[in-house]
């Protein structure tokens, strides 16, 4: 019996799963016993990246057959009694490219970073904590789903005192679809500005020396690649550099689709296309990343002259 999966559905199935992993991350924070791992020197881990982990992989398992996942933490997925809604985007089969309809799961790949920001989640910066779920198809990003589970449903930021505005915002898109979670975030100030995106715990003099290269009007230091990414497709910021290694692909999978479906781009800092694959040589970004809606050519060429 054919084991082929149609797109629409087992993106539903990603935004229930990751919608449900905000619920479990955001208790987590609250309870205070945040469950704190070192998996390595400036590797943190929590008790919710673990369980979001679990719960995903759990969810999508009682309902793909022969999916290849990969997720970010090493840990036993326990069995799970979570059925995924398959259904929640069924008003848009219609927009559905055919070639998405039908897919066979030898050519998929899940990637999933269960908890984005760790660090950041650790020292309560919870703004930039996202679950992310990529969906790679032939090395291609085709599909993802952002959850921010520390935002409201418009994206807002707000305090830990304000927890109770916390509801959650989901980012999902499939490319060669309209993209309707994602809207122009410019600051009318900003119109003209350069303004390049770059990471807040990881910075070294190479990267600096990159951004003399491009010499924006402004640099915003943050944490989170998923957060970095979602500021560029939101038009928030030009660019996200990082020319360094420390990236994975389940850090960049789902934000790269969301990006690809509203044209962006995203390669290494040479302008080579990363591929996406099982093969774990090619899991790290060991280049780096540069990220862009418009002008990548034009930032490759500064990065690199
Ligand atoms: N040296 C590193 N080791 C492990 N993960 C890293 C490293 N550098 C970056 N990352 C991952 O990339 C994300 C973005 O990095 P930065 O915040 O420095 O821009 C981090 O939140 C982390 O993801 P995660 O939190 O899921 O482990
Ligand atoms: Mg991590
Ligand atoms: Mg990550
Ligand atoms: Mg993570």
């Amino acid at each position: 019996m054919s084991n082929n999966i149609n797109l629409l559905e087992l993106v539903s199935a990603c935004i229930d799963l990751a919608e449900q992993s905000g619920d479990i991350i955001r208790d987590v924070f609250k309870s205070g016993s945040l469950g704190v791992q070192m998996k390595a020197e400036d590797d943190p881990m929590t008790k919710a990246d673990l369980l979001s982990q679990q719960h995903i992989i759990g969810g999508l398992n009682n309902v793909f057959k022969d999916l290849i996942i990969v997720g970010e933490e090493s840990c036993e997925i326990p069995p799970s009694t979570t059925i995924p809604n398959i259904h929640k985007l069924d008003t848009q089969k219609d927009n559905l490219p055919q070639q998405f309809q039908s897919l066979d799961p030898k050519d998929l790949i899940i990637f999933i970073d269960p908890l984005d920001a760790t660090r950041e989640f650790t020292l309560g910066r919870v703004h930039c904590v996202m679950t992310l779920i990529g969906i790679s198809f032939k090395g291609k990003p085709i599909a993802g789903v952002i959850y921010q589970p520390f935002v409201d449903k418009e994206g807002h930021e707000s305090t830990r005192e304000e927890s109770d505005k916390w509801t959650g915002r989901t980012v999902w898109a499939i490319v060669g679809m309209p993209v309707e979670s994602v809207q122009d975030k410019r600051a009318p100030e900003d119109k003209d500005k350069v303004i390049i995106v770059t990471t807040a715990s990881h910075y070294t003099q190479k990267i600096e020396e990159s951004i003399k290269k491009i010499n924006p009007d402004k640099v915003i230091k943050t944490g989170g690649a998923g957060y970095k990414t979602l500021m560029v497709i939101e038009n928030r910021a030009d660019v996200y550099v990082f020319p360094s290694v420390g990236s994975k692909l389940w850090d960049i999978c789902a934000p790269h689709a969301i990006l690809l479906a509203v044209g962006g781009t995203l390669t290494d800092p040479f302008g080579k296309d990363i591929l996406y694959s099982t093969d774990p040589s090619l899991i790290e970004n060991k280049n780096g990343i540069v990220i862009t809606t418009g002008n990548h050519k034009k930032y490759i060429d500064l990065l690199n002259k």
